[in-house]
């Protein structure tokens, strides 16, 4: 009787030399591995452990011919016989704290036949990698960070790129808003991914430009702060080359050129939350990473006066919007995400493949059905919850923030792709109590546990400062918001440190002109070139420091 199911791919298994060594070379097709061992391991060489290297075909970076050092093969009486027959693999080898390297082996021998059999069986089997971009759309922005994007894309990334076989179309920008208002024009259909070279800033400008071209198409009105937008699946790298590099780190585990770089050749995919920030009907940004006001608005409002002192200028700035410790009056109200499986104060960290983020957003998607076919009723005016009072930094952030400065982030939990944002809430505290919430967030050290902290998980929220709630709501028009930023004076006591003017919205670093906002996030609205954090243990990446 005949078989349903196709024949099972051959395991192609050689002798082949890798530079004095003959090795036992095995491609498994149905494992996708391939992996060799020395047959006779060199003396001085671990004896009792015969091992070897095991790859999976997924992280095979390349296959080429190569030429070889004729010391390979001298010493071995080859100048008799012609010239041996060489390719190389390359793949990736995982480093400590996330870092990737492109490491490469040659294997050679003196059968042609054989060579080519290697190299065919090789090129078939990563031809099957259909996930793995071959053209790609390169922004590139000269000044961002340390001013280095330019010198990092051209010897860290573009000779990986080319040795993988991908096309690329690179642009580096002339202007701020180059990048964003080229992705309006250019004919994205013909590229695998776009990829930006630069910070949290160029991402930012990426996300927009594809996150409106997306919603032009699909007429889509971004100016409804409920419209269901279309989600993009053109996928986005990111070369880090900025001053935070939060969206790189958070996704992938470190800023690292060489490591993006290789998660995009490799093809990852990691969905992502992307918030929406409205003021009544006007669209204003999206936000990935952090929307914050008070602390990081002020701290984003002087470091833009300091750009030429580059990545340091949020440290100066930092530092000084700390002595000047500022408190907001006014009022939030959310609604809580109440499909999510997680809590802001869980131990477990989002990690690829994570399953909160698969089940919350299923669960979501369900809800969503649901609510359309009008079986349940629509939830809009359900579950608000307003909080008013003094603020020191109202923060809300739909992944952990996660940066070199910060390396378990603003809110460790939070997850990438679970439809929900981290609403941080601190009051009016002392200067000593803010310092040591700040300094908790460099440690393993839980930040909210102090009275003063409140965290929430939520689908949106929206924040009216004092002196807006105080008026008439009539004459709350964009045209007259500038009027408005006039100081306001605590109610309580004018020398308390509230008597100043409202701080700015920090949208991924980008200042945001209203004061007055409301934000949504929108589950999974775009993909990265990334896999999310792989067998997270926050031990290993910080150093735990004493409580203060
Ligand atoms: C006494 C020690 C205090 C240490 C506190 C450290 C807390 C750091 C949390 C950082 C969160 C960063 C969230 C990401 C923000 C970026 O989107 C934004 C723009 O980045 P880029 O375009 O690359 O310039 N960066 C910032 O707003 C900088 C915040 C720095 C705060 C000190
Ligand atoms: N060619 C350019 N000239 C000036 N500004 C640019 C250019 N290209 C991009 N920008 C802008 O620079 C800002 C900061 O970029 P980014 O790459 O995030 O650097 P950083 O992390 O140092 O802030 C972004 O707002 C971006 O829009
Ligand atoms: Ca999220």
């Amino acid at each position: 009787m005949e078989s349903d199911h196709p024949p099972l791919p051959t395991v192609l298994c050689s002798v082949l030399s890798m530079k004095r060594q003959s090795c036992e070379v095995t491609l498994d097709p149905g494992r996708s591995l391939l992996s060799w061992r020395e047959l006779r391991p060199r003396r001085g060489r671990d004896r009792s452990r015969p091992g070897g290297v095991t790859v999976p075909v997924a992280e095979i970076v390349s296959v080429g011919e190569a030429e070889i050092d004729e010391k390979y093969y001298n010493s071995m009486k080859w100048q008799h016989m012609c010239k041996p027959h060489a390719f190389t693999v390359r793949y990736v080898q995982r480093k400590r704290k996330h870092r990737w390297r492109c490491k490469e082996v040659t294997f050679w021998c003196s059968d042609e036949q054989l060579f080519y059999q290697w190299l065919q069986a090789l090129h078939d089997i990563l031809e099957q990698q259909t996930h793995r971009p071959k053209r790609l759309l390169v922004y590139i922005n000269p000044y961002g960070g340390k001013k280095r994007g330019k010198q990092i894309y051209e010897n860290k990334v573009a000779p990986l790129f080319s040795a993988a076989g991908i096309c690329t179309d690179v642009i580096v920008t002339e202007y701020a808003n180059h990048a964003r208002d080229n992705l309006y024009e250019v004919n994205v259909e013909k590229y695998d991914g776009v990829v930006c070279v630069g910070g949290d800033g160029m991402f930012s400008e990426v996300l927009h430009g594809l996150i409106g071209r997306v919603q032009k198409d699909s007429d889509v009105d971004h100016n409804n702060p409920n419209a269901q937008l279309s989600r993009c699946n053109i996928r986005i790298g990111i070369i880090p080359a900025g001053s935070t590099d939060c969206v790189c780190y958070a996704t992938i585990g470190i800023n690292d050129p060489e490591t993006s770089a290789l998660h995009i050749i490799l093809g990852d995919c990691q969905p992502l939350d992307v918030c929406s920030v409205h003021h009544k009907r006007t669209f204003l940004k999206y936000s990935v990473s952090l929307l914050g006001y008070g602390f990081y608005g002020d701290v984003l409002k002087y470091s833009e006066k300091n750009r030429w002192l580059g990545p340091a200028r949020y440290d100066v700035s930092g530092f000084k919007t700390f002595l000047t410790h500022h408190c907001y009056e006014g009022s939030v109200s959310f609604q809580p995400a109440k499909w999510v499986l997680g809590s802001p104060r869980d131990q477990i960290i989002c990690t690829s493949r994570c399953y909160i983020c698969r089940q919350s957003s299923k669960q979501l998607e369900e809800q969503q059905k649901t609510q359309a076919c009008g079986s349940e009723h629509r939830d809009q005016d359900d579950d608000w919850t307003t909080i008013k009072g003094k603020f020191m930094a109202i923060n809300a952030v739909s992944m952990s923030c996660a940066c070199p400065r910060s390396p378990k982030g603003l809110s460790p939990a939070a997850h990438l792709g679970d439809g929900s944002a981290d609403l941080i809430l601190v009051r009016k505290c002392s200067r000593l109590d803010f310092l040591r919430h700040l300094i908790r967030h460099t440690s393993n050290k839980d930040q909210f546990d102090f009275p003063f902290v409140e965290v929430y998980r939520v689908k949106n929220f929206q924040f009216t400062p004092k002196h807006f709630e105080d008026e008439d709501t009539e004459s709350t028009d964009i045209g007259s918001i500038g009027k408005k930023n006039f100081p306001q004076i605590c109610t309580d006591h004018p020398s308390c440190g509230c008597n100043h003017v409202n701080s700015i919205w920090n949208c991924d670093g980008e200042t945001v002109d209203q004061t007055a906002i409301e934000m949504r996030v929108h589950c999974q609205l775009i993909k990265l070139f990334a896999r999310g954090i792989e067998n997270a243990k926050l031990e290993d990446d910080v150093n735990p420091s004493k409580v203060l």
